[in-house]
C-alpha cells in the first residue's frame, strides 16, 4: 500500500481522470476513482482519504464523520448543496467549489430555453414533423421587445443572462436579497422585491442557488401571483421550484411554458427511468435538458483543472482559492 495521500474521486464522469491525476501527482498524491452511487459506496474510502472530489455523489454527515484524515472536499462545480458543509466545517475539513467555469454556458443555455419557448420552436417542430405546415401551430407568440424579464438571483450567471437579454429589448428586473440596487443597475436591471418580480414578469428566469430560503421559492401562491401566460426557465437548482405546483401551473394555463435544466426530482444518473415517472416531462409545453446547462468542452476542462488544483493547494499546505467554508480552518 502506498503512503501517498489518497484523493478519492467519487463519481468521475469524464471518461478518464487524466487531468486530475497529472495535477495531483505533482502534489505527491494518488488518485482513486470510483463510481459511487451512494454514501454506502463511499464509506470504505472515507476513513483514509486525504481529499474527496465529487461531481454528483452526495457527501453527507455519515461519510464526513468517518473522514478522520480528510483535509478538503472539492466539488466539481458551483453548487455545493450536495456536500454537508456544516458537518465538514465541524471537522475542520475545507470545502471548495469551482466558480465561474460555466457562467457563459449557463447564460447561453437559459437564453436558448427562453427563446425556444417564446418563439414556440418545439410546437412548430412537432407540427412540421407531423406534416402540418401552419404558422398558427405556434400561436400565440408575442413580440419580445418591450416585455419584462425577471431574473431570480443576480449573481454571475444572472448578470450574464441580463447582458444577453438586453439585446432583445426586454426590460430586466431582478430579485436578489444580497445585492444592492446600484450593483444590479450597473448590469442594466432594476432590483425589485419578490412580489414585484412575480407581478411584472412575462418571463421568469430562475438562477438561484439551493439554500433553505430558496427551496420552493416558486409554489402555488407564487404561480397565482404571476402574469397569466408567463414563461418560466430554471437553469438554477431544481428544488427551487415546487414540481407539483409547477405541473398545476402548466396544465391550467397559468404558465404558457417552462424550460427546465434541472427538474426538482432529477432522474438518477445512468439509471433507467421513464419520463412518465414525472408528469412534467410528458407535457408539450415543457422543454427539459438533463442538467446540461454548464456543459461545454471548455467548461468541463476548467472545472476539472480548478477542482484538482484546489486539492493540490491544500495538500501542499497552501490556502485554497475558493473556500466555501474558510471557517473550517479555525476548527481544524
Ligand atoms: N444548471 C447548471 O448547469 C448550473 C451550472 C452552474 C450553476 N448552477 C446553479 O446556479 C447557481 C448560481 O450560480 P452563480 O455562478 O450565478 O452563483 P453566484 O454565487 O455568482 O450567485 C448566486 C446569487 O444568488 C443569490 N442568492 C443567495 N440566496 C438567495 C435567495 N435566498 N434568494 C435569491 N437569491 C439568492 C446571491 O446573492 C448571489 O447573487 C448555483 O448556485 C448553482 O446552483 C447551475
Ligand atoms: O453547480 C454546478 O456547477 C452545475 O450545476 C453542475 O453541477
Amino acid at each position: 500500500m502506498s503512503n501517498k495521500p489518497k484523493v478519492v474521486i467519487t463519481d468521475f464522469d469524464y471518461g478518464d481522470v487524466d487531468i486530475e491525476t497529472a495535477i495531483l501527482r505533482d502534489a505527491g498524491a494518488e488518485v482513486v476513482a470510483l463510481q459511487a452511487k451512494s454514501e454506502t459506496d463511499l464509506a470504505m474510502h472515507a476513513a483514509d482519504c486525504a481529499a474527496m472530489m465529487n461531481q454528483y455523489a452526495r457527501i453527507g454527515r455519515t461519510t464526513i464523520e468517518r473522514m478522520t484524515q480528510c483535509r478538503v472536499i472539492a466539488r466539481y462545480g458551483v453548487g455545493v448543496d450536495i456536500v454537508d458543509v456544516e458537518a465538514a466545517t465541524e471537522r475542520g475539513i475545507l470545502v471548495t467549489n469551482v466558480r465561474d467555469y460555466c457562467t457563459e454556458e449557463v447564460a447561453d443555455h437559459a437564453i436558448a430555453l427562453w427563446m425556444a419557448l417564446a418563439r414556440r420552436l418545439f410546437d412548430y417542430d412537432r407540427a412540421t414533423h407531423q406534416g402540418i405546415w401552419q404558422w398558427q401551430s405556434g400561436k400565440p407568440i408575442n413580440r419580445l421587445r418591450g416585455r419584462t424579464m425577471g431574473i431570480v438571483s443576480f449573481g454571475k450567471i444572472g448578470q450574464a443572462i441580463a447582458e444577453r437579454a438586453r439585446a432583445f429589448g426586454v426590460e430586466i428586473i431582478a430579485f436578489d436579497p444580497f445585492l444592492p440596487a446600484d450593483v444590479v443597475a450597473r448590469h442594466g436591471a432594476e432590483l425589485v422585491d419578490k412580489a414585484g418580480l412575480l407581478a411584472r414578469s412575462d418571463y421568469i428566469l430562475m438562477q438561484a442557488p439551493m439554500n433553505p430560503d430558496t427551496r420552493h421559492f416558486l409554489s402555488d401562491a407564487e404561480f397565482a401571483a404571476m402574469k397569466p401566460g408567463a414563461i418560466l426557465v430554471n437553469t438554477g437548482r431544481g428544488p427551487t421550484v415546487d414540481n407539483k405546483a409547477l405541473y398545476r401551473a402548466l396544465t391550467t394555463g397559468t404558465l404558457a411554458g417552462a424550460g427546465l435544466d434541472d427538474p426538482e426530482e432529477e432522474p438518477a444518473k445512468r439509471s433507467h427511468w421513464s419520463p412518465a415517472d414525472n408528469p412534467i416531462f410528458t407535457l408539450p409545453n415543457v422543454v427539459v435538458t438533463p442538467h446540461a446547462a454548464y456543459y461545454s468542452e471548455e467548461s468541463i476542462r476548467a472545472a476539472r483543472e480548478n477542482a484538482a488544483s484546489e486539492v493540490a493547494r491544500v495538500l501542499t499546505g497552501q490556502p485554497p482559492k475558493f473556500p466555501v467554508n474558510a471557517d473550517a480552518l479555525a476548527s481544524a
